[in-house]
């Protein structure tokens, strides 16, 4: 069986084929900041993603012949883990979306492109919206604003699963921390296979990150909403996106930050040492989530590379239970798998409605 995948990223657009289990291309086109602001809306780079993957196809030689093209997904309603096909309401929710993520587009690609070949299918699976919240972690102290997660679920789920593996357990009998340090971080308590806790790691809760504002003083927030020096769009630029590293030192980039402190740039020290702080600080909340009995926390994502980071974390967070580090993520690999297990009966192929 043929699958493509695709993963659009805020920074990147990531593609995969595998036949079976077999990677045959894997590819991570990066966009310059400057290339991505021609497009006023993220909506807008549609047709750019999906030529450069019919692109990257073609200079490799491989036929556009596939039985699934699996998406990562977008912002659509809370919804729980798993694979799920795309649909009409789906696309509508995701053309409507009320949050901006370049995520978004890897349905909307995947359906179009799915379109071009009879019998082959589109999905996507473990999206930024998987809830599988307990109850009392959804209530916050407005009931205005019930608590959303929007998290790197795809990918904690697969190193959660890979760490299992490992240790020749299954996820399902685990009590993990795990922690994803992207572009967002989310941090997300998985008890015996189920996310019950995760912050909003886009634009509401949780540590800051090199370009989200994490959990904001709200008061202030709300004078800010008023003080007429910024509109909708600006407020919220400033609180994903153009937030955390980026709105402090003008950067997301963790090596340039760290050549920085290195050159004796004693602000960039500070703010980094903070991010580090407040992931920190959330880590420990979430052991609180398992009553202090967690059996691994496992740093993943981008920023895992940087000794610097994980070397403080470790000081903090070591206490509370042993910690491994998954440099990267799996991404491609994990939809691969999730589309090849839907299409071999072995997954159930959920309904998005
Ligand atoms: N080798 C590296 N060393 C330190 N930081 C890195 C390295 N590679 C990527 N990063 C950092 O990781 C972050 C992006 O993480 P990544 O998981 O790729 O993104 P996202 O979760 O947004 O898709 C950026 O802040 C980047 O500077
Ligand atoms: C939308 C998923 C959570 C997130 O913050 O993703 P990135 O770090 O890839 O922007």
């Amino acid at each position: 069986m043929k699958i493509l995948v695709i993963n659009p990223g805020s920074t990147s657009t990531k593609i995969a084929v595998y036949e079976n289990e077999t990677p045959l291309l894997i590819r991570n086109i990066k966009h310059t900041t400057e290339e991505l602001a021609a497009f006023p809306r993220i909506i807008d780079q549609f047709e750019f993603r999906k030529n450069l993957v019919l692109k990257a196809l073609e200079s490799e030689k491989i036929p556009f012949d596939f039985d699934a093209i699996i998406g990562r997904g977008g912002l659509l309603k809370p919804i729980p883990g798993g694979v799920y096909e795309v649909n009409d309401v789906m696309l509508d929710d995701i053309i409507h979306a009320m949050r901006n993520h370049a995520c978004n587009l890897g349905c909307l690609i995947a359906s179009e492109l799915s379109l071009l070949l009879p019998g082959c299918r589109a999905f996507i699976a473990d999206p930024g919206v998987v809830d599988e919240l307990e109850d009392v972690a959804r209530i916050t102290g407005s009931p205005l604003m019930p608590k959303i997660t929007i998290w790197h679920a795809l990918n904690q789920r697969a190193i959660a699963r890979r760490f299992a593996k490992e240790q020749r357990t299954k996820y399902e009998d685990l009590d993990l921390i795990v922690c994803h340090l992207g572009g967002g971080i989310s941090v997300a308590v998985h008890r015996h296979g189920r996310a019950i806790d995760a912050n909003n790691a886009l634009d509401g809760s949780g540590p800051f990150s090199p370009e989200r504002a994490g959990t904001l003083p709200a008061g202030q927030l709300i004078d800010l909403c008023h003080s007429g020096r910024f509109t909708n769009d600006e407020l919220k630029k400033r609180i994903s996106g153009r937030a955390g590293l980026a709105a402090h030192l003008g950067t997301t980039d963790i090596p340039t930050v760290i050549r920085s402190i290195e050159a004796g740039d004693h602000h960039a020290k500070l703010i980094l040492d903070a991010m580090i702080y407040n992931i920190a600080k959330e880590i420990g909340a979430a052991a609180t989530v398992l009553y202090g009995k967690t059996d691994a926390i496992l740093l993943t994502g981008g920023i895992a590379h940087s000794d610097y980071v994980i070397s403080r974390l470790k000081e903090r967070i070591s206490f509370i239970a042993p910690v491994y580090v998954y440099p990267g993520e799996d991404e491609l690999e994990a939809l691969a798998l999730n589309a090849l297990g839907a299409l071999r009966g072995e997954l159930p192929i959920q309904v998005y409605k």
